[in-house]
């Protein structure tokens, strides 16, 4: 079922394109990466979504159905800039944020207290934003998203200023979510985080959509271009090897980068003519190397 649903949705700002006709669809339960460089029109997106702003064209569809106000009942939303008021309760300010999204009082701060239990922060119930860490702040942000248990959750770098503990804390919380059904639209610029919990991407450059679809089928288009290659002993002549175009020592063995994939088979033999093979894999991208290039390729 397609909880979300983005036609070629656009966004001009005078005579600036800041989303130049965007599709996408997020399922339900599904957790939906949007990527892309500085200023390529992420949060300008999540914007029009949330009904923050509306598009010059194009159409948004909320479980098949076009935008209205009740809408804010069933969505949450962590903006990447802090959004709560530094001199006001947590408590105070959740349960009215709630409120505001048909949640009765009680359920509202039971709900509150459910989380800050969860992520072992009862304490911060009566303690002021401004008392709280950056980190903190951001969990707290990331509560008030999820406190009336939205349908549609837009988290816009949901992980930045968190430790590695917190991370990974805030990373299980999101995959529960999924798994309750919340539709998730996520931005990010870190590429394992996306690699982890997301099947679909889209990648912005610009305004544009420049990569899109499962991920595993976008690493299936691009070539595999490293070898790794696990072994105790020295191996020579992989330089001169037909397709290999670079060799980096590694604490055990190599890493090599090829131009044909014939290349692989020509290295593994090589190794293995002159000693035991621990360990051979033929890498696939990451990620993060076909972002690099697909936002730079779009530059040149
Ligand atoms: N209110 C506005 N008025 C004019 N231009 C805007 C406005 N909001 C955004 N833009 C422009 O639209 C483009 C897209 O901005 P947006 O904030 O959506 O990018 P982003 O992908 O979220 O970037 P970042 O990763 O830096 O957060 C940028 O060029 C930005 O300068």
């Amino acid at each position: 079922m397609e909880a979300l649903k983005l036609e070629s949705v656009m966004k001009q700002y005078g005579e600036k394109t800041a989303v130049n006709g965007i599709n996408l669809t997020v399922s339900k339960g599904e957790i939906y990466g949007l990527l892309g460089a500085n200023g390529a029109g992420k949060t300008t997106t999540m914007r029009m979504v949330l009904g923050l702003i509306y598009p010059d064209g194009g159409n948004i569809l909320y479980n098949g159905k076009p935008y209205n106000s009740e809408l804010q009942q069933i969505m949450g939303y962590l903006p990447e800039e802090r959004g709560l008021y530094p001199k006001v309760k947590v408590s105070d300010q959740i349960v009215y944020l709630a409120r505001l999204r048909g949640m009765s009082a009680s359920d509202a701060d039971k709900s509150l207290r459910y989380w800050l239990d969860r992520f072992e922060v009862p304490d911060y119930y009566n303690k002021k934003i401004e008392e709280l860490s950056k980190g903190n702040q951001q969990k707290m942000g990331f509560i008030a998203a999820v406190v009336h248990k939205p349908q549609i959750l837009i988290l816009d770098e949901a992980f930045s200023g968190l430790d590695p503990v917190n991370v990974e804390l805030l990373k299980d919380t999101v995959k529960e979510l999924r798994e309750q059904g919340t539709s998730i639209l996520f931005s990010t610029h870190r590429m394992e985080h996306v690699e982890e919990l997301c099947r679909n991407i889209t990648i912005l450059d610009r305004s544009n959509t420049v990569v899109q679809g499962d991920i595993r089928t976008i690493k299936n288009g691009y070539p595999r271009e490293q070898v790794l290659l696990r072994t105790e002993n020295e191996v020579t002549g992989l330089e001169s090897i037909t397709g290999v175009t670079a060799v980096q020592r590694q604490e055990r063995g190599y890493l090599l980068s090829i131009s044909e994939i014939g290349a692989a088979q020509r290295i593994l033999q090589q190794a293995m003519a002159q000693g035991e093979v621990e360990h051979f894999e033929i890498k696939e991208p990451t990620l993060n190397q076909i972002f690099i290039r697909a936002v730079g390729e779009s530059h040149e």
